[in-house]
Protein backbone atom coordinates (compact mmCIF):
# COMPACT_ATOMS: atom_id res chain seq x y z
CA UNK A 1 0.00 0.00 0.00
CA UNK A 2 1.31 3.52 -1.02
CA UNK A 3 2.07 5.55 2.27
CA UNK A 4 -0.08 8.13 1.33
CA UNK A 5 -2.73 5.76 1.64
CA UNK A 6 -1.83 4.31 4.88
CA UNK A 7 -1.76 7.69 6.36
CA UNK A 8 -5.38 7.94 4.82
CA UNK A 9 -6.57 4.84 6.39
CA UNK A 10 -4.78 6.01 9.53
CA UNK A 11 -6.29 9.02 9.84
CA UNK A 12 -10.14 7.79 9.24
CA UNK A 13 -9.14 5.06 12.01
CA UNK A 14 -8.33 8.07 14.32
CA UNK A 15 -10.81 8.89 17.32
CA UNK A 16 -10.45 12.42 15.81
CA UNK A 17 -8.79 14.52 13.06
CA UNK A 18 -7.46 17.53 13.05
CA UNK A 19 -8.54 18.65 9.55
CA UNK A 20 -8.62 22.59 7.71
CA UNK A 21 -11.38 23.90 6.48
CA UNK A 22 -10.72 26.67 3.63
CA UNK A 23 -13.66 29.06 2.33
CA UNK A 24 -12.56 31.99 0.00
CA UNK A 25 -16.39 33.13 -0.75
CA UNK A 26 -17.91 35.12 -3.51
CA UNK A 27 -17.05 38.09 -1.45
CA UNK A 28 -13.32 37.51 -2.61
CA UNK A 29 -12.31 39.23 0.31
CA UNK A 30 -9.87 36.49 1.49
CA UNK A 31 -9.23 32.62 2.60
CA UNK A 32 -10.76 31.48 5.65
CA UNK A 33 -8.75 28.97 7.20
CA UNK A 34 -10.59 26.69 10.20
CA UNK A 35 -8.56 24.42 12.16
CA UNK A 36 -10.90 21.81 13.13
CA UNK A 37 -10.64 19.08 15.84
CA UNK A 38 -13.79 16.70 14.03
CA UNK A 39 -14.92 12.95 15.97
CA UNK A 40 -17.41 10.80 14.49
CA UNK A 41 -19.34 11.33 11.33
CA UNK A 42 -22.64 11.78 10.25
CA UNK A 43 -24.90 12.86 12.78
CA UNK A 44 -22.56 11.88 15.17
CA UNK A 45 -20.20 14.36 14.60
CA UNK A 46 -18.26 16.69 16.98
CA UNK A 47 -16.44 19.63 16.05
CA UNK A 48 -13.98 22.07 18.05
CA UNK A 49 -12.59 24.85 15.73
CA UNK A 50 -9.63 25.07 17.81
CA UNK A 51 -8.20 27.84 15.50
CA UNK A 52 -9.77 30.61 12.92
CA UNK A 53 -8.17 32.87 10.61
CA UNK A 54 -9.10 35.38 7.67
CA UNK A 55 -6.17 35.96 5.49
CA UNK A 56 -6.87 39.27 3.60
CA UNK A 57 -6.42 39.17 0.07
CA UNK A 58 -4.20 42.12 -0.19
CA UNK A 59 -5.47 44.09 -3.72
CA UNK A 60 -3.07 42.44 -6.56
CA UNK A 61 -4.63 38.86 -5.36
CA UNK A 62 -8.01 40.31 -5.61
CA UNK A 63 -7.61 42.04 -9.21
CA UNK A 64 -6.15 38.78 -10.58
CA UNK A 65 -9.31 36.43 -9.25
CA UNK A 66 -11.20 39.69 -10.68
CA UNK A 67 -10.21 39.24 -14.09
CA UNK A 68 -12.41 36.24 -14.89
CA UNK A 69 -14.58 36.29 -11.40
CA UNK A 70 -18.24 35.28 -12.93
CA UNK A 71 -17.25 36.58 -16.66
CA UNK A 72 -18.98 34.60 -18.94
CA UNK A 73 -15.75 35.37 -21.36
CA UNK A 74 -12.55 35.68 -19.88
CA UNK A 75 -8.54 35.02 -21.49
CA UNK A 76 -8.01 31.42 -21.45
CA UNK A 77 -4.82 31.16 -20.83
CA UNK A 78 -4.98 34.17 -18.21
CA UNK A 79 -7.30 31.66 -16.24
CA UNK A 80 -5.03 28.48 -16.42
CA UNK A 81 -2.06 29.96 -15.11
CA UNK A 82 -4.31 31.66 -12.54
CA UNK A 83 -5.43 28.03 -11.22
CA UNK A 84 -2.02 27.10 -10.37
CA UNK A 85 -0.48 30.37 -8.98
CA UNK A 86 -3.62 31.08 -6.90
CA UNK A 87 -3.13 26.98 -5.51
CA UNK A 88 -0.24 27.67 -4.72
CA UNK A 89 -0.67 30.91 -3.12
CA UNK A 90 -3.01 29.49 -0.73
CA UNK A 91 -0.40 26.95 0.70
CA UNK A 92 1.66 29.48 1.19
CA UNK A 93 -1.07 31.00 3.12
CA UNK A 94 -1.39 27.86 4.80
CA UNK A 95 2.20 27.31 5.79
CA UNK A 96 2.25 31.06 7.15
CA UNK A 97 -0.37 30.35 9.20
CA UNK A 98 0.19 27.22 10.69
CA UNK A 99 3.87 28.39 11.45
CA UNK A 100 2.08 31.58 13.43
CA UNK A 101 -0.42 29.17 15.31
CA UNK A 102 2.96 26.95 16.07
CA UNK A 103 1.40 23.65 14.40
CA UNK A 104 3.78 21.20 12.13
CA UNK A 105 2.35 20.73 8.99
CA UNK A 106 2.28 16.53 9.62
CA UNK A 107 0.17 17.45 12.62
CA UNK A 108 -2.95 17.61 10.20
CA UNK A 109 -4.66 15.15 9.08
CA UNK A 110 -6.03 16.45 5.62
CA UNK A 111 -7.05 19.97 4.28
CA UNK A 112 -10.49 20.73 2.61
CA UNK A 113 -10.18 23.02 0.33
CA UNK A 114 -13.19 24.69 -1.29
CA UNK A 115 -11.58 26.64 -4.16
CA UNK A 116 -12.56 30.08 -5.65
CA UNK A 117 -15.69 29.84 -7.48
CA UNK A 118 -15.09 31.57 -10.43
CA UNK A 119 -18.02 30.75 -12.75
CA UNK A 120 -21.45 29.41 -11.04
CA UNK A 121 -23.99 28.20 -13.75
CA UNK A 122 -26.96 25.69 -12.75
CA UNK A 123 -29.39 24.65 -15.94
CA UNK A 124 -31.49 27.63 -15.20
CA UNK A 125 -28.90 29.94 -15.59
CA UNK A 126 -27.25 29.40 -18.92
CA UNK A 127 -28.14 29.31 -22.66
CA UNK A 128 -26.72 26.19 -23.69
CA UNK A 129 -29.91 23.41 -23.98
CA UNK A 130 -27.76 20.55 -24.26
CA UNK A 131 -25.43 21.19 -20.75
CA UNK A 132 -27.13 20.62 -17.95
CA UNK A 133 -25.94 21.95 -14.59
CA UNK A 134 -21.87 23.39 -14.58
CA UNK A 135 -19.45 25.60 -11.38
CA UNK A 136 -16.15 25.98 -11.45
CA UNK A 137 -13.84 25.98 -8.76
CA UNK A 138 -10.20 26.93 -9.00
CA UNK A 139 -6.99 27.24 -6.53
CA UNK A 140 -6.04 23.77 -7.88
CA UNK A 141 -5.34 21.45 -4.85
CA UNK A 142 -2.14 19.25 -6.05
CA UNK A 143 -0.71 23.08 -5.76
CA UNK A 144 -1.56 23.21 -2.30
CA UNK A 145 -0.87 19.79 -1.51
CA UNK A 146 3.04 20.16 -2.25
CA UNK A 147 2.95 23.70 -0.90
CA UNK A 148 1.37 22.74 2.09
CA UNK A 149 3.44 18.97 2.54
CA UNK A 150 -0.80 17.99 3.29
CA UNK A 151 -2.43 15.86 1.71
CA UNK A 152 -5.44 17.98 0.19
CA UNK A 153 -9.29 17.19 -0.37
CA UNK A 154 -10.81 19.83 -3.08
CA UNK A 155 -13.36 20.15 -5.37
CA UNK A 156 -16.55 18.84 -3.73
CA UNK A 157 -19.34 20.30 -5.82
CA UNK A 158 -18.58 18.44 -9.12
CA UNK A 159 -19.66 15.13 -7.45
CA UNK A 160 -23.12 16.87 -6.60
CA UNK A 161 -23.42 17.86 -9.76
CA UNK A 162 -22.23 14.13 -11.66
CA UNK A 163 -25.15 12.56 -8.80
CA UNK A 164 -27.36 14.85 -10.16
CA UNK A 165 -27.78 17.82 -8.20
CA UNK A 166 -26.73 21.42 -8.81
CA UNK A 167 -23.48 22.44 -6.87
CA UNK A 168 -24.80 24.09 -4.59
CA UNK A 169 -25.47 25.02 -2.08
CA UNK A 170 -23.67 22.04 0.28
CA UNK A 171 -24.50 23.45 3.20
CA UNK A 172 -27.40 21.00 3.96
CA UNK A 173 -24.65 18.17 4.97
CA UNK A 174 -22.96 19.61 7.56
CA UNK A 175 -25.78 21.88 8.60
CA UNK A 176 -27.66 18.39 9.60
CA UNK A 177 -24.97 16.56 10.79
CA UNK A 178 -23.86 19.23 13.41
CA UNK A 179 -26.73 21.71 13.82
CA UNK A 180 -29.80 19.40 13.85
CA UNK A 181 -31.73 19.41 17.01
CA UNK A 182 -34.05 17.30 18.81
CA UNK A 183 -35.53 20.15 20.48
CA UNK A 184 -35.85 23.04 18.48
CA UNK A 185 -37.08 24.22 14.83
CA UNK A 186 -33.47 25.58 13.50
CA UNK A 187 -32.90 27.67 10.44
CA UNK A 188 -29.49 28.54 9.42
CA UNK A 189 -29.12 31.34 7.26
CA UNK A 190 -25.68 32.43 6.04
CA UNK A 191 -25.52 36.00 4.73
CA UNK A 192 -21.87 35.95 2.62
CA UNK A 193 -21.78 37.14 -1.59
CA UNK A 194 -25.17 34.96 -1.83
CA UNK A 195 -27.28 34.18 1.02
CA UNK A 196 -28.75 30.61 1.54
CA UNK A 197 -30.41 28.85 4.39
CA UNK A 198 -30.97 25.09 5.68
CA UNK A 199 -34.31 24.48 7.80
CA UNK A 200 -33.94 22.45 9.86
CA UNK A 201 -37.05 21.12 11.46
CA UNK A 202 -37.10 19.74 15.21
CA UNK A 203 -35.96 16.07 15.06
CA UNK A 204 -35.64 16.28 11.55
CA UNK A 205 -34.45 13.07 9.16
CA UNK A 206 -31.98 13.89 6.45
CA UNK A 207 -35.12 13.78 3.62
CA UNK A 208 -37.12 16.79 5.77
CA UNK A 209 -33.88 19.19 4.87
CA UNK A 210 -34.15 22.26 2.67
CA UNK A 211 -31.47 24.17 1.63
CA UNK A 212 -31.29 26.81 -0.86
CA UNK A 213 -29.66 29.83 -1.94
CA UNK A 214 -32.35 32.66 -1.92
CA UNK A 215 -30.59 35.59 -3.72
CA UNK A 216 -28.32 38.51 -2.96
CA UNK A 217 -26.58 38.68 0.38
CA UNK A 218 -23.93 41.32 0.44
CA UNK A 219 -22.90 40.65 -3.52
CA UNK A 220 -24.64 43.67 -5.24
CA UNK A 221 -23.90 45.98 -2.10
CA UNK A 222 -20.53 45.55 -2.52
CA UNK A 223 -20.07 45.98 -6.15
CA UNK A 224 -22.00 49.26 -5.66
CA UNK A 225 -19.82 50.08 -3.05
CA UNK A 226 -16.59 49.07 -5.04
CA UNK A 227 -17.69 51.64 -7.89
CA UNK A 228 -19.14 54.33 -5.88
CA UNK A 229 -16.91 54.80 -2.79
CA UNK A 230 -13.93 52.78 -3.70
CA UNK A 231 -14.38 50.99 -0.79
CA UNK A 232 -15.00 47.26 -0.37
CA UNK A 233 -18.46 46.99 1.55
CA UNK A 234 -20.74 49.22 3.18
CA UNK A 235 -19.58 49.11 6.88
CA UNK A 236 -22.28 48.39 9.27
CA UNK A 237 -24.53 49.67 6.55
CA UNK A 238 -23.47 53.16 7.57
CA UNK A 239 -23.89 54.36 3.58
CA UNK A 240 -27.49 52.69 3.66
CA UNK A 241 -28.65 54.28 6.78
CA UNK A 242 -28.13 57.51 5.64
CA UNK A 243 -30.17 56.96 2.35
CA UNK A 244 -33.96 56.47 1.81
CA UNK A 245 -35.32 53.51 0.38
CA UNK A 246 -37.01 53.60 -2.83
CA UNK A 247 -40.24 51.67 -3.50
CA UNK A 248 -40.24 51.69 -7.27
CA UNK A 249 -36.42 50.26 -7.51
CA UNK A 250 -37.13 47.69 -4.25
CA UNK A 251 -40.15 46.76 -6.33
CA UNK A 252 -37.94 46.45 -9.77
CA UNK A 253 -35.56 44.17 -7.83
CA UNK A 254 -38.11 42.05 -5.79
CA UNK A 255 -39.14 41.11 -9.62
CA UNK A 256 -35.97 39.61 -10.26
CA UNK A 257 -37.17 35.97 -11.84
CA UNK A 258 -34.40 33.80 -9.46
CA UNK A 259 -36.69 35.39 -6.21
CA UNK A 260 -39.72 33.73 -7.45
CA UNK A 261 -38.48 30.35 -8.09
CA UNK A 262 -38.64 27.42 -5.93
CA UNK A 263 -36.23 26.35 -3.44
CA UNK A 264 -34.26 24.12 -3.44
CA UNK A 265 -32.08 26.71 -6.17
CA UNK A 266 -29.02 27.59 -6.51
CA UNK A 267 -27.57 30.89 -7.91
CA UNK A 268 -24.71 33.54 -7.64
CA UNK A 269 -22.78 37.36 -8.78
CA UNK A 270 -23.24 35.76 -12.47
CA UNK A 271 -27.21 36.99 -11.92
CA UNK A 272 -26.77 39.41 -8.58
CA UNK A 273 -24.60 42.07 -10.29
CA UNK A 274 -24.22 45.83 -10.99
CA UNK A 275 -26.27 44.78 -14.57
CA UNK A 276 -29.03 43.50 -12.82
CA UNK A 277 -29.41 46.75 -10.92
CA UNK A 278 -28.86 48.87 -13.78
CA UNK A 279 -31.90 46.70 -15.61
CA UNK A 280 -34.31 47.40 -12.16
CA UNK A 281 -33.16 51.22 -12.47
CA UNK A 282 -33.97 51.83 -16.07
CA UNK A 283 -37.36 49.52 -15.45
CA UNK A 284 -38.53 51.85 -12.70
CA UNK A 285 -37.09 54.83 -14.09
CA UNK A 286 -35.21 55.61 -11.00
CA UNK A 287 -31.73 56.33 -12.93
CA UNK A 288 -31.57 59.41 -11.00
CA UNK A 289 -31.65 58.27 -7.37
CA UNK A 290 -28.45 59.40 -5.11
CA UNK A 291 -26.07 56.56 -4.46
CA UNK A 292 -27.15 56.67 -0.76
CA UNK A 293 -30.84 56.12 -1.56
CA UNK A 294 -29.63 53.17 -4.02
CA UNK A 295 -27.70 51.45 -1.30
CA UNK A 296 -30.50 51.86 1.03
CA UNK A 297 -32.58 50.43 -1.41
CA UNK A 298 -30.08 47.34 -1.82
CA UNK A 299 -29.62 46.43 1.76
CA UNK A 300 -33.72 46.42 2.20
CA UNK A 301 -33.78 44.21 -1.59
CA UNK A 302 -31.30 41.84 0.60
CA UNK A 303 -33.49 42.07 3.92
CA UNK A 304 -37.10 41.28 2.15
CA UNK A 305 -35.43 38.61 0.31
CA UNK A 306 -33.96 36.82 3.14
CA UNK A 307 -37.20 37.35 6.03
CA UNK A 308 -39.67 36.27 2.67
CA UNK A 309 -37.86 33.28 1.72
CA UNK A 310 -37.29 32.61 5.74
CA UNK A 311 -41.46 33.24 5.69
CA UNK A 312 -41.94 31.22 2.71
CA UNK A 313 -40.98 28.34 4.65
CA UNK A 314 -43.80 28.19 6.82
CA UNK A 315 -45.50 27.03 3.54
CA UNK A 316 -43.69 24.40 2.99
CA UNK A 317 -43.83 22.85 6.58
CA UNK A 318 -46.82 22.18 9.04
CA UNK A 319 -45.88 23.45 12.24
CA UNK A 320 -44.45 26.19 12.09
CA UNK A 321 -46.24 28.49 14.33
CA UNK A 322 -44.11 26.87 16.69
CA UNK A 323 -41.06 29.32 17.35
CA UNK A 324 -38.28 28.83 15.02
CA UNK A 325 -34.48 30.01 16.03
CA UNK A 326 -32.49 31.83 13.07
CA UNK A 327 -28.80 31.37 13.30
CA UNK A 328 -26.90 33.49 11.47
CA UNK A 329 -23.49 33.31 9.88
CA UNK A 330 -21.48 35.09 6.88
CA UNK A 331 -20.46 38.66 6.67
CA UNK A 332 -23.77 39.78 6.21
CA UNK A 333 -24.29 39.16 10.08
CA UNK A 334 -21.99 41.77 10.73
CA UNK A 335 -24.45 44.19 8.45
CA UNK A 336 -26.20 45.64 11.71
CA UNK A 337 -29.02 47.96 9.44
CA UNK A 338 -29.30 44.67 7.26
CA UNK A 339 -29.74 42.82 10.87
CA UNK A 340 -32.22 44.97 12.01
CA UNK A 341 -34.04 44.88 8.39
CA UNK A 342 -34.11 40.92 8.67
CA UNK A 343 -35.40 40.91 12.31
CA UNK A 344 -38.06 44.05 11.74
CA UNK A 345 -39.79 42.17 9.03
CA UNK A 346 -39.83 38.70 9.82
CA UNK A 347 -42.89 37.40 12.42
CA UNK A 348 -42.10 37.12 16.26
CA UNK A 349 -42.22 33.21 15.54
CA UNK A 350 -38.46 33.79 14.37
CA UNK A 351 -35.76 34.44 17.09
CA UNK A 352 -32.93 35.54 15.47
CA UNK A 353 -29.21 34.69 16.69
CA UNK A 354 -25.44 34.15 15.76
CA UNK A 355 -24.42 30.85 14.64
CA UNK A 356 -21.81 31.41 17.68
CA UNK A 357 -24.69 30.63 19.65
CA UNK A 358 -24.45 27.14 18.49
CA UNK A 359 -20.94 27.05 18.91
CA UNK A 360 -19.19 28.28 15.51
CA UNK A 361 -18.14 32.13 14.50
CA UNK A 362 -20.56 33.85 11.85
CA UNK A 363 -16.90 34.04 9.81
CA UNK A 364 -15.77 30.55 10.54
CA UNK A 365 -19.24 28.39 9.74
CA UNK A 366 -18.24 27.98 6.17
CA UNK A 367 -15.22 26.64 6.25
CA UNK A 368 -16.02 24.44 8.81
CA UNK A 369 -18.59 23.09 6.43
CA UNK A 370 -16.16 21.85 3.98
CA UNK A 371 -13.98 20.29 6.91
CA UNK A 372 -17.01 18.26 7.70
CA UNK A 373 -17.50 17.47 4.27
CA UNK A 374 -13.81 15.87 4.10
CA UNK A 375 -14.51 13.97 6.97
CA UNK A 376 -17.06 12.48 5.22
CA UNK A 377 -15.04 11.39 2.37
CA UNK A 378 -12.71 9.97 5.17
CA UNK A 379 -14.85 8.27 7.70
CA UNK A 380 -18.66 8.51 6.87
CA UNK A 381 -20.62 5.94 5.83
CA UNK A 382 -21.90 6.82 2.04
CA UNK A 383 -25.53 6.64 3.14
CA UNK A 384 -25.01 9.70 5.58
CA UNK A 385 -25.47 11.43 2.70
CA UNK A 386 -28.61 10.64 0.92
CA UNK A 387 -31.49 11.55 0.48
CA UNK A 388 -31.95 14.96 -1.04
CA UNK A 389 -34.95 15.76 -2.87
CA UNK A 390 -33.18 15.47 -6.67
CA UNK A 391 -30.47 13.09 -5.51
CA UNK A 392 -31.54 9.79 -4.42
CA UNK A 393 -27.81 7.83 -4.57
CA UNK A 394 -25.15 8.03 -1.65
CA UNK A 395 -22.11 10.00 -2.58
CA UNK A 396 -18.81 11.43 -0.98
CA UNK A 397 -17.48 14.09 -2.44
CA UNK A 398 -14.21 15.31 -2.92
CA UNK A 399 -10.71 14.81 -4.57
CA UNK A 400 -7.99 13.80 -3.12
CA UNK A 401 -4.20 14.99 -3.86
CA UNK A 402 -1.15 13.85 -2.20
CA UNK A 403 1.64 15.97 -1.27
CA UNK A 404 4.35 14.19 -3.71
N1 LIG B 1 -18.78 45.17 9.52
C1 LIG B 1 -19.43 44.85 8.39
N2 LIG B 1 -20.43 45.64 7.97
C2 LIG B 1 -21.11 45.37 6.84
N3 LIG B 1 -20.86 44.31 6.06
C3 LIG B 1 -19.86 43.48 6.44
C4 LIG B 1 -19.10 43.70 7.61
N4 LIG B 1 -18.19 42.69 7.72
C5 LIG B 1 -18.37 41.89 6.63
N5 LIG B 1 -19.37 42.37 5.87
C6 LIG B 1 -19.88 41.82 4.59
O1 LIG B 1 -19.57 40.45 4.52
C7 LIG B 1 -18.90 40.16 3.29
C8 LIG B 1 -18.02 38.97 3.46
O2 LIG B 1 -18.84 37.90 3.84
P1 LIG B 1 -18.42 36.39 3.68
O3 LIG B 1 -16.95 36.28 3.92
O4 LIG B 1 -19.35 35.59 4.50
O5 LIG B 1 -18.72 36.16 2.15
P2 LIG B 1 -18.20 35.02 1.20
O6 LIG B 1 -17.93 33.79 2.02
O7 LIG B 1 -17.11 35.58 0.39
O8 LIG B 1 -19.47 34.80 0.27
P3 LIG B 1 -20.27 33.45 -0.10
O9 LIG B 1 -20.74 32.87 1.21
O10 LIG B 1 -21.38 33.94 -0.97
O11 LIG B 1 -19.29 32.60 -0.84
C9 LIG B 1 -18.18 41.45 2.96
O12 LIG B 1 -17.89 41.53 1.59
C10 LIG B 1 -19.21 42.47 3.41
O13 LIG B 1 -20.20 42.67 2.43
C1 LIG C 1 -21.03 27.94 -6.35
C2 LIG C 1 -20.66 28.48 -5.02
O1 LIG C 1 -19.50 28.62 -4.72
N1 LIG C 1 -21.67 28.79 -4.21
C3 LIG C 1 -21.45 29.28 -2.86
C4 LIG C 1 -21.80 30.75 -2.79
O2 LIG C 1 -21.65 31.23 -1.46
C5 LIG C 1 -22.92 31.10 -0.79
C6 LIG C 1 -23.79 30.43 -1.81
O3 LIG C 1 -23.20 30.90 -3.02
C7 LIG C 1 -23.66 28.89 -1.72
O4 LIG C 1 -24.44 28.30 -2.72
C8 LIG C 1 -22.24 28.39 -1.94
O5 LIG C 1 -21.50 28.18 -0.78
C9 LIG C 1 -21.94 27.48 0.36
C10 LIG C 1 -20.79 27.24 1.27
C11 LIG C 1 -22.65 26.15 0.08
O6 LIG C 1 -22.37 25.46 -0.87
O7 LIG C 1 -23.45 25.78 0.93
Amino acid sequence: MHNHIKRLVESAEKESRLIIGLMSGTSLDGLDIALCDIRGCGTTTQVKVLQFTTCEYPEHVKEKVRQVFAKSLVDLEYLTLLNGWLGNYHGQLIVDTLAYWGIANHDIDVIASHGQTIYHCPAHQHKYSEFGNGTLQIADADHIAVATHITTLSDFRQKHIAAGGEGAPLAHYGDYYYFSSKKEHRLLLNIGGIANLTWLPKNCAFSDVLCSDIGAGNTIMDAYMQRHFQVMYDQNGEVAKSGKVNQALLDSLMAATFIKREMPKTTGPEVFNLALLSQAQTNSNTDHLSHNDVMATLNMFSAKVIAEHITLLSSYVTQVNEPVNVYVSGGGYHNTLLMEKVRAQLSSDYNVLSSQALGISPDAKEAVLFAMLANETLVGESTSVKGESKQSQPITMGKISFPD
